[in-house]
């Protein structure tokens, strides 16, 4: 099953039959089985699927961080499998932003310094319009000579929400963003990362376990043993958990 389809310039990014394998002859692992996903431009897509059926492949494989065996990924119109080492460090510098589980700020610098160090590694400077409106969205602006040992877990996430956003990316990719935080902080990651689709028309695609978190996305698609297999748009928490729950049950049969 593939995940609906659009025009070229709508998408962000998208998956042609894309298969990944790793390893060889006993230990080979058919991670990806041809997967087709459409991600459209301005949209808050999550990806969720049992442990293991390769929700985190796709990602990596998407954000050029690793190779398919085959099949085409694409960030925008730019294939990305068969860049150069070079070409794929400028599409994740320029393109992608990344939002992690564990946070990964530098301690030494402060929330602001952060937020901006990506665009100081690739000498480019963000419009001051811009940075002010991503500092005001993530509701940080009291807290920015701050280093993250003097965060909360919720702030400290929002820093990093901040410095993926700050350049403007065509797409930022979140492995679990939520998974680290208590639900108090884990809804106001939540709640920020649907405003910036809302009101800074950015793209995002999160990989998460959790129900409740899929529910403040646009669209979930559904992994199960390397294969897209459903997708909902407009999810309530009960319709994903519903998905997941005979997902687990055709799993269990096969
Ligand atoms: N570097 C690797 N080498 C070998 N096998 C791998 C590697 N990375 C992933 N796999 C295997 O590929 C399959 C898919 O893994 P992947 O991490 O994409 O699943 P996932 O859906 O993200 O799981 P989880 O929800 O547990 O993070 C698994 O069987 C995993 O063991």
């Amino acid at each position: 099953m593939s995940a609906t389809i659009s025009t070229d310039t709508e998408l962000a990014a998208r998956a042609v039959n894309v298969h990944k394998v790793y390893g060889t002859g006993d230990a080979q692992v058919a991670a990806l089985r041809g997967v087709d996903v459409e991600l459209r431009r301005g949209e808050f897509t999550a990806i969720m699927g049992p442990s293991g059926s390769g929700k985190s492949t796709l990602m990596h494989c998407l954000a050029g961080l690793d190779t398919v065996s085959e099949g085409d990924v694409y960030v925008a119109d730019m294939k990305v499998n068969g860049m150069s080492d070079k070409e794929l460090t400028s599409l994740r510098r320029d393109r992608i932003g990344f939002i992690f589980q564990q946070f990964n700020l530098l301690p030494m610098l402060t929330a602001e310094e952060n937020i901006l160090l990506p665009l100081a590694i690739a000498g480019r400077k963000p419009s001051p319009e811009w940075l002010a409106k991503v500092i005001e969205t993530v509701g940080l602006s009291e807290r920015l000579g701050h280093r993250p040992s003097e965060l909360s877990g919720g702030q400290q996430q929002r820093v990093a929400c901040a410095r993926a956003l700050v350049s403007q990316p065509e797409v930022i990719f979140a492995d679990e963003p939520t998974g680290n935080l208590d639900s108090r902080a884990g809804t106001e990651v939540l709640k920020f990362l649907r405003d910036s689709v809302r009101s800074l028309g950015q793209t995002i695609v999160m990989v998460t376990h959790d129900p409740n978190a899929a529910s403040y996305a646009d669209r979930v698609v559904f992994f199960a043993d390397g294969h897209v297999v459903g997708e909902i748009t407009e999810p309530t928490a009960d319709a994903v958990l519903d998905m997941m729950k005979k997902i687990d049950t055709v799993e269990k049969v096969a």
